[in-house]
């Protein structure tokens, strides 16, 4: 996902003055990438226990062991509401789904536990490249800032 940068470069050599576009990452790329992801997720039967808040009514002990419910219903809309700053945030929160599921769970081998340590593995896999490429698009874009200061 790399957008053309307006800045342009006066190409070396050229006498014409042709200005040369530059190709720099794009620091908005990760919002659709992980939107995309927890759409995958939710397509996934490993998340159903996990799309929305766990129910009370099912588990009335989770409340008192869990202090920071979370959920993939939860996280998507965050995501869509403009509230993640960047994927950092939106991992925390999913990496949260996973920790109150090992704290809650009575049983390591339990059906629902091993659901997500199946979708964790996948969800850190995939985030991992997410959160990458935001970095090196942040340095680029910090880059090209101080470079058109020094111009000014
Ligand atoms: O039955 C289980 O092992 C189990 C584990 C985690 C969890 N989180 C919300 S409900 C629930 C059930």
């Amino acid at each position: 996902d790399f957008c053309l940068q307006e800045e342009d470069t006066e190409a070396p050599g050229t006498s014409s003055g042709h200005r040369l576009r530059q190709v720099v990452p794009d620091r908005d790329a990760w919002k659709e990438q992980c939107k995309n992801l927890l759409n995958y997720i939710f397509e996934c039967e490993d998340s159903e226990p996990f799309r929305q808040p766990v129910d009370p009514q099912n588990y009335p002990d989770y409340h008192g062991i869990i202090d920071t419910p979370m959920d993939f219903g939860s996280v998507k809309k965050t995501l869509g509401e403009d509230r993640y700053e960047n994927p950092i945030e939106l991992c925390k929160d999913t990496r949260l789904i996973f920790a109150n599921a090992k704290a809650y769970t009575p049983n390591k081998r339990s059906k629902i536990y091993s659901m997500t340590l199946r979708l964790s593995a996948f969800f850190e896999e995939q985030i991992r490249t997410i959160i990458s490429e935001y970095k090196t698009a942040v340095k680029s874009s910090d880059s090209h800032k101080r470079a058109a200061v020094k111009t000014q």
